[in-house]
C-alpha cells in the first residue's frame, strides 16, 4: 500500500516564488524515503503540505489515505514530525515532556510513561530522564525530539536532518531506531543534504531542486537514468588500450565499463605487455555522483 501519495502538487508563495512545482510521487509503506535537495529546494514546504500545515496552490496529497488538506487532525494523529525547532519545555524533565506530549495525543499517563521509558532507553537517554530539558546538550535535546515525535506510535515519520549535530554513537542509535521502525512498517520521509548518510539508510529517493522533482526511485532506478555501469580504478605501470581513462590522484587512472567482465581482459593485456598492476577496484555510481549529475542536468535544462 502507498503510505504517501502526491498528485501534481504545487505551492506558489508569490509570483516569483514557486516553492513546489508540479510534483507527483508515491511512497510505499515501510520505505525510508530520502528527500534530497539543496537549501531552498522545497523539502520543508513539501512536508508542510503533506501534514496539512500549508494549503497547496494546486494538486493534492494524502498520508495513509487521509487527504492532507481536509483532515489535518487525523493526519496529525498518525504522523510524527521532527524538525530542527521541535517545541518542548525547558523547565520540565525529559519524561514530563514526553508525558505532556503523549497526553496531547490522547495517551493515558501510564501508557506515555511506559512508551517514554522504552524510547529513552533506545535513544540512550534513560539516565537523564529526570533531568530538566534546560540542562540537556544539543545532541540530547535532538534525541529527545525524536522520542517526542514517536510517543504516539505514528505510522508515518517526517524527519528533517535527524542526525545532524549528533556524535557518531548517538547518530548510530538514531539510525538503528529509524531502521527498526521501518521494519515494523512505519514509513519514514527523511529530508537531508547528507548524501552519504542517505545512501546508508534510505531505501528509495526523491531528488528535488528549485521545487521540481528531478528523479525518484531506488538507487538502481536512479543509476539507470544516469549511468548503470562500473567505474574502474587502477594503478598500473602500463596504460590499458581501448578504454578512455582519466588520471586521478595517487598516480591512479579511472575508466568506465558497462560490464565488470571486461576487467579480466584488460588486466591480461597489461600483464602481457609487461605492465605491473598494484591496484584494481570497481564500483557503481554513488548516490552523491548521481545527485550531482542530476542537478547538473536540471541546471542545463533551466538555462536552455
Ligand atoms: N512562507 C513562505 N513565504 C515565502 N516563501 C517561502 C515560504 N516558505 C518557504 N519559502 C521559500 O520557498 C523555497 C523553498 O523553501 P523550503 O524551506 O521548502 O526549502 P528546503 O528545501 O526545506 O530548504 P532547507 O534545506 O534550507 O531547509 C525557498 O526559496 C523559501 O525561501
Amino acid at each position: 500500500m502507498n503510505a504517501i501519495r502526491i498528485e501534481h502538487i504545487r505551492k506558489v508563495f508569490s509570483e516569483h516564488k514557486v516553492a513546489v512545482d508540479d510534483i507527483s510521487l508515491q511512497i510505499e509503506e515501510g520505505q525510508i524515503f530520502g528527500f534530497l535537495g539543496p537549501n531552498g529546494a522545497g523539502k520543508t514546504t513539501m512536508v508542510k503540505l503533506l501534514v496539512g500545515m500549508l494549503e497547496p496552490s494546486a494538486g493534492s496529497s494524502s498520508v495513509m489515505n487521509i487527504d492532507s488538506t481536509k483532515d489535518g487532525v487525523s493526519i496529525h494523529a498518525i504522523s510524527g514530525v521532527l524538525t530542527e525547532h521541535a517545541m518542548m519545555y525547558d523547565h520540565l524533565t525529559a519524561m514530563d515532556n514526553l508525558v505532556f506530549f503523549g497526553e496531547v495525543f490522547g495517551l493515558e499517563k501510564e501508557e506515555s510513561i511506559a512508551r517514554g521509558m522504552k524510547l529513552l532507553e533506545e535513544l540512550d537517554l534513560l539516565d537523564a530522564k529526570d533531568q530538566k530539558l534546560g540542562t540537556y546538550s544539543t545532541g540530547m535535546r535532538q534525541r529527545l525530539s525524536l522520542a517526542r515525535a514517536l510517543i504516539h506510535k505514528p505510522r508515518v515519520l517526517f524527519l528533517d536532518e535527524p542526525t545532524s549535530g549528533l556524535d557518531p554513537e548517538s547518530a548510530l542509535r538514531v539510525n538503528q531506531l529509524i531502521m527498526k521502525l521501518a521494519k515494523q512498517g512505519v514509513t519514514i520521509f527523511l529530508c537531508t543534504h547528507q548524501l552519504r548518510y542517505a545512501q546508508e539508510i534510505c531505501t528509495s529517493y526523491g531528488l528535488i531542486d528549485h521545487g521540481k522533482l528531478l528523479a525518484s526511485g531506488t538507487l538502481e532506478d536512479l543509476r539507470k537514468q544516469i549511468y548503470d555501469g562500473y567505474t574502474v580504478r587502477m594503478k598500473t605501470s602500463v596504460m590499458p588500450i581501448h578504454v578512455d581513462y582519466v588520471e586521478v590522484e595517487d598516480g591512479q587512472i579511472e575508466f568506465k565499463l558497462d560490464s565488470e567482465d571486461r576487467i579480466a581482459d584488460i588486466i591480461r593485456d597489461i600483464v602481457q605487455r609487461n605492465g605491473n598492476i598494484t591496484h584494481v577496484s570497481s564500483r557503481k555510481m554513488s548516490l552523491e555522483e548521481i545527485y550531482f549529475a542530476l542537478m547538473k542536468q536540471g541546471g542545463m535544462q533551466d538555462e536552455s
